[in-house]
């Protein structure tokens, strides 16, 4: 078997009511990385047939691999349930899905402790601890985006077949209509920040959104384990900041943004690599020079500024 780093790090479990799940061995701040067992386009080709030819394809290792798989769809078509149970996106924009013998063994939680990334240099699904691990905890991803807890949890039900009891589905009423509000107001404040006419026409308004979102995600995720929002809300800010010219804090905010996607998705993750050129040179952006509204060259704002200081 091709297996990457980390795989001393945690061991399979049988979890109570969740099947086998990964479970740390020891404290751990990082990494799994593996190649996939085989990758379909499911909207061209999820029949099963083509998965039945995909996984005849490999070695009787892998075969039995991919059997071992969970099925959430019993029925006759044992192959095509095993990849619909288990595929992951290769990239957040991708249909193409893939299956991995390990890392399609760790369960869902809504306030997950890890996440996971498709790196399409070393073509490897990518799971990084996005806050420290103690031994014995259980390594969970998030299968759903964090959304609203009525939206995610209908379709944990639908497309994985479980009610999610996970520590943040479980928190009393008033809590989790509380986290219920601050979640829908991080969806419409992204979308808010997304609209293209308004980070041209009204980029004073976009940044604030973006302060108020950081403010929303730290409550939200008290333990720090928002990095990947945090990623693209930074970036967010970063592409307002360029577009107006203002090179000091698009440089800032693309420093932000670098330093999340090292936490949830490692140094060697092309998006990390692309996120650190910007921070240097954040001129090379393609919205550059479309505004001068804010013109101001890089060195003009202090770096390394935190918290209060950094908003201000
Ligand atoms: C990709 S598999 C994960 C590994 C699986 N537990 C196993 O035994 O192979 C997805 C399935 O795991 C189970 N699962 C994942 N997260 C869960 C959770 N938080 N609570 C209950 N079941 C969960 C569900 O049956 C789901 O369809």
């Amino acid at each position: 078997m091709s297996f990457g780093t980390g795989f001393d790090l945690f061991e399979v479990q049988s979890i109570p009511e969740k099947g086998k799940g990964l479970v740390a061995r020891s404290n751990i701040a990082k990494v799994l990385i593996e190649k996939p067992l085989f990758t379909l386009d499911p909207e061209a080709d999820l029949v099963e047939s083509s998965v039945v030819s995909k996984v005849k394809a490999l070695s009787k290792d892998k075969q039995r691999q991919f059997l071992a798989l969970h099925n959430n769809f019993p029925g006759k078509n044992v192959f095509s349930g095993v990849f619909r149970t288990n595929a992951l996106p290769c990239g957040p924009e991708s249909v193409v899905g893939a299956v991995y013998p390990t890392i399609c063994l760790i369960n869902h939680c809504c306030d997950p402790n890890s996440h996971n990334n498709w790196n399409n240099k070393t073509s490897s699904e990518t799971i990084h601890a996005v806050r420290d691990m103690k031994a014995g905890e259980e390594i969970m991803i998030p299968y759903a985006k964090q959304e609203a807890s009525f939206t995610r949890r209908a379709l944990l039900k639908s497309s994985f077949g479980f009610d999610c009891s996970c520590s943040l589905c479980s928190l009393p009423v008033s809590e989790l209509k509380k986290s219920e509000a601050r979640r829908l107001r991080i969806e419409e404040l992204d979308q808010a920040i997304g609209e293209p006419s308004r980070l041209v026409n009204a980029p004073t308004k976009a940044l604030a959104d973006c302060q108020e979102m950081a403010r929303v995600i730290e409550e939200e995720f008290p333990n720090g384990s928002a990095s990947p929002l945090e990623a693209s809300l930074y970036y967010d800010a970063f592409q307002i900041s360029i577009t107006h010219g203002d090179e000091a804090r698009a440089s800032a905010f693309a420093e932000r943004a670098y330093r999340a996607r090292v936490i949830c998705e490692g140094e060697d993750s092309p998006e990390t690599e692309n996120m650190e050129r910007l921070m240097n040179k954040p001129t090379i952006h393609r919205n550059y020079g479309i505004s001068k509204r804010w013109r101001m060259t890089k060195n003009m704002v202090s770096k390394g500024l935190d918290g209060k200081e950094f908003d201000e």
